[in-house]
């Protein structure tokens, strides 16, 4: 591959040494001179841009350049600039550098060099020929809107804003508007009615998937509403957002940060804003008949999750410590739901939930043109199959039903609930988990915890779908029922239609809830596309 030509090249000191530097159109680049074989420099960087002896970065993970003022705290940092005590080796004029530098995990910390010159004029003509690369980056946001959510997870999302994300904004130039909401829902309505949105280049949020969840409600519906679109019809054609969402981690799980960007660190998610980095993400949307509920981007759970969040909301003043009661408290309760599931499956022959590949930026898989419609080969697990529209059909008892938009990977569970899911492919992987024991459950959960599949047991099946649709047991079509009871007395018909039409009689089955991106659904019965 040809190497891009060089703008500009200097010998400049760094540290007290004297190096050969340059700039090109893709990376900024430094070595010791007449030292070129020999491994030096700073804190560790891992990845291939550090050859021995040499030190590259990435135009596009340049933060930003400033020309440093010698004796004197650098601007935003508040850290005083190291000046060489050796007279001769002195320079009164440098500039910084801030970059990107990888680190494990998956996280990105800002580091900085300070490279020394000869004469004024040199150090601005490096710090122009910098920035004028830096323009060109035109993905990078100028202007942002920030909603911080004061109460999330810890409550420390102000505080993280303010000391860990702000002060890097500011040096990559970034202006922000920043709304500390006052209630929930807050940032939602700001989106849907008043915020100018043509002044940003897009949207911050700090907060957990709760308040994920309200800025993308905020956006995807102010989108709609502008483009004239019905949201409540369940097959419209929806318009894709025109701005991007960032996320700042201040919650309790993080799961939509975490499954985008593989960690959940503030700086990293900073870091990544600031270059621009994208990634688009799937949506469903969830209607009751003609009515809209909500959209989900990571995980939809009727039974075991449902169940877990409504006990969950109940103990909010707990903290994030509400899940691991309300949890333990699910298990135990070890409640099963009766009901039918119909879904519409995906092509089988591009990507299966069970084939290991795990999706990242940048994945071959979501940047397919839009997949073609096939027939999924139906597994035998498959009770009743119906091929009209080549829909398929499972009715049964259900401890969990979950639908899973992405991984859903999250620190305590790093491979998440569906490993395999795509985050832009336009499926969601539904997982059945039948009635079992407990210790079978229980078996089938600590597989979200290790390396083992968790889709290996008799009574889990998954499937990669496009559309599913669930009715719970007591609100089945008579069509449905009658096939459900075939070869039951008619007794048995009698008491379930009496059942049906008074839900609080206690002979009908319980009915869960559904969590959808950690929100309670109002109805039981939903379509999903
Ligand atoms: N000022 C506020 N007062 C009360 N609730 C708020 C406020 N701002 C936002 N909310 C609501 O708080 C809920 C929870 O917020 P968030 O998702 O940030 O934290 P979390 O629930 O602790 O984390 P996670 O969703 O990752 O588990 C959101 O649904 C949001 O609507």
């Amino acid at each position: 591959m040809e190497r891009p030509p060089r703008l500009l090249c200097s010998e400049l000191r760094l540290q007290g040494r004297v190096c050969e530097v340059s700039l090109s159109g893709a990376a900024l680049c430094w070595r010791e001179a007449g030292q070129s074989g020999r491994r030096w420099g700073s804190a560790g960087v891992y990845g291939p841009l550090k050859a021995a002896g040499s030190h590259c970065v990435p135009v596009c993970e340049i933060i930003a350049v400033q020309e440093t003022e010698e004796d004197s705290p650098s601007t935003d940092v508040g850290k005083w600039q190291k000046v060489p005590q050796n007279p001769s080796s002195s320079n009164q004029h440098s500039f910084t550098v801030s970059y990107v530098e990888r680190t494990l995990k998956h996280r990105w910390r800002c580091s900085e060099v300070t490279l020394h010159c000869t004469d004024r004029k040199l150090c601005l003509q490096w710090v122009q020929a910098i920035r004028e690369q830096l323009a060109l980056l035109t993905i990078r946001p100028k202007r942002l809107l920030v909603y911080i959510n004061p109460y999330g997870g810890k409550q420390r999302g102000k505080r993280i804003y303010e000391q860990k994300v702000a002060p890097i904004f500011s040096r990559a130039s970034i202006s922000t508007d920043v709304i500390v909401t006052e209630r929930a829902n807050h940032a939602r309505d700001h989106l849907k009615t008043e915020a100018d949105l043509k002044k940003y280049d897009g949207v911050v949020c700090v907060g957990g998937d709760g308040m994920f969840s309200e800025i993308m409600h905020g956006l995807i519906s102010r989108t709609q509403c502008d483009a004239g679109v019905d949201q409540n019809r369940p097959d419209e054609e929806l318009i894709s957002c025109g701005l991007r969402i960032g996320i700042i981690p201040a919650g309790s799980t993080d799961c939509i940060c975490y499954a985008t960007v593989g960690s959940n660190d503030p700086v990293t998610s900073a870091l990544h804003i600031i270059v621009g980095d994208s990634q688009p993400m799937d949506v469903c949307s969830v209607h009751h008949h003609d009515t809209f509920l909500r959209y989900s981007v990571s995980l939809l759970g009727y039974g075991f999750y449902g169940d877990m969040l409504t006990d969950s909301e109940r103990k909010r003043w707990m903290g994030p410590a509400r899940y691991d009661i309300s949890g333990v408290k699910t298990f135990l309760s070890h409640r099963y739901y009766e009901g039918t599931i119909s879904f519409l499956p995906a092509d089988g022959t591009v990507s299966t939930p069970r084939d290991k590949i795990q999706c990242r930026s940048g994945c071959n898989i979501c940047q397919m043109p839009s997949l073609v419609e096939s027939t999924y080969k139906a597994e035998d697990s498959i009770s009743e199959a119906e091929t009209k529209d080549t829909w398929q059909v499972i009715r049964g008892k259900f401890l969990a039903i979950n639908a899973a938009c992405m991984s859903c990977a999250c620190p305590r569970s790093p491979k998440g609930l569906s490993p395999s899911a795509h985050l832009a492919d336009g499926t969601a992987d539904l997982i059945l988990v039948r009635k079992c024991s407990r210790i079978d459950f229980l078996r089938h959960l600590l597989r979200h915890t290790n390396k083992d599949d968790q889709f290996d047991h008799p009574f889990v099946e998954v499937y990669r779908v496009r559309q599913f649709r669930f009715t719970p047991r007591y609100q089945e079509t008579d069509s449905e029922l009658e096939l459900r009871e075939v070869g039951a007395g008619s007794s048995k018909h009698f008491f379930t239609q009496i059942c049906r039409e008074h839900p609080a009689c206690g002979c009908t089955p319980t009915q869960s809830s559904w969590n959808c991106d950690g929100e309670i659904l109002p109805h039981a019965a939903i379509q999903v596309r």
